[in-house]
């Protein structure tokens, strides 16, 4: 199976930012020896701890698709939140507000502007607007590339938190050194989303399960692994070696490349056919 990964620009406006009532984020145990599962146990985290062990669904569409509409994403989320989905992973300021008053779930939000070098929320503007509409993670950029707005990561993180003092910082990292500077930065879930899409890792077919042992092993913020999961077994592989949760976007709510791997298997075992039968 192949992914369908189209980057985007998202002209959306900023919303204001106005803090948000609750606790500051506690994410993560200290370093210890316990086994990867258990780190971030007992943190008391209630959006850490609603999501842990569980799946979230991606619902994107990318401009120009059919289902680019904030409506369309909405029903989608709903949809998977019916089908066990822990919490939504969504993109762009307009989809977000809908998502948010409709679902029960944890969201996780972020806006792709652009789609080149760095384009998952990339600057504080981008992160303190996706976090103005309700989400209880903002999903950013999480690798050692320079930002567009100059700012490190860990100035965005704090710039963020000054803003949003509860919210939680998902890190989009592309390999393992990206992951430990997230943390140190003060990200406080580490994921694998850019893991082949910035020249640091190969794009492996399915998920990236070598990078999911090495950020387990030496990481301890809670790992959401993302990024060509394509398959449940492919989802459980991920959980099996130490993911806090597994992000499933194309395989569930992109209709155009789920038809298209159909297509391709159908076509091919047609032409198999043909050639057994001497057609
Ligand atoms: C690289 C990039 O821009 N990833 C984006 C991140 O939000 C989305 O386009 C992906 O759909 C998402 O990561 C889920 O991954 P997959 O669709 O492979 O299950």
């Amino acid at each position: 199976m192949s992914s369908q990964i189209t980057p985007e620009t998202t002209p959306e406006t900023t919303s204001p930012a106005s803090p948000q009532p609750g606790a500051q984020a506690t994410a993560s145990a200290p370093p210890d020896s316990r086994p990867r599962q258990d780190r971030g146990a007992g943190s008391g985290h209630p959006v850490l701890e609603a999501i842990r062990g569980g799946l979230i669904a991606s619902a994107q569409a990318y401009p120009g698709e059919p289902m680019r509409d904030p409506r369309t994403m909405d029903q989608v989320a709903q949809a998977c939140v019916r089908g066990g989905a822990v919490a939504i992973r969504a993109q762009g300021l307009a989809d977000l507000e809908l998502i948010n008053q409709h679902v029960e779930v944890p969201v996780i939000g972020l806006w792709k502007d652009g789609h080149e070098g760095v384009f998952i929320t990339p600057t504080l503007k981008h992160a303190v607007a996706v976090a103005a509409t309700g989400c209880q993670i903002v999903a950013l950029d999480g690798t050692r590339r320079e930002r567009p707005d100059g700012l490190s990561l860990a100035r965005t993180i704090e710039g963020l938190r000054e803003a949003f003092p509860q919210i939680l910082v998902m890190a989009d990292c592309g390999c393992l050194e990206d992951a430990r500077c997230a943390q140190d930065a003060g990200a406080d879930l580490l994921g694998t989303t850019l893991a082949g899409y910035t020249g640091q890792r190969p794009a492996t077919q399915g998920p990236d399960l070598e990078l999911v042992d090495q950020i387990a092993a030496a990481c301890q913020r809670p790992l959401i692994v993302e990024g060509r999961v394509h398959t449940p077994d492919q989802a459980a592989a991920a959980m099996e070696r130490g993911a806090w949760a597994v992000v499933v976007g194309t395989a569930i709510t992109h209709p155009t490349t789920i038809t298209s791997w159909f297509v391709e298997a159908v076509s091919g075992a047609q032409s198999a056919h043909r050639s057994a039968v001497g057609g």
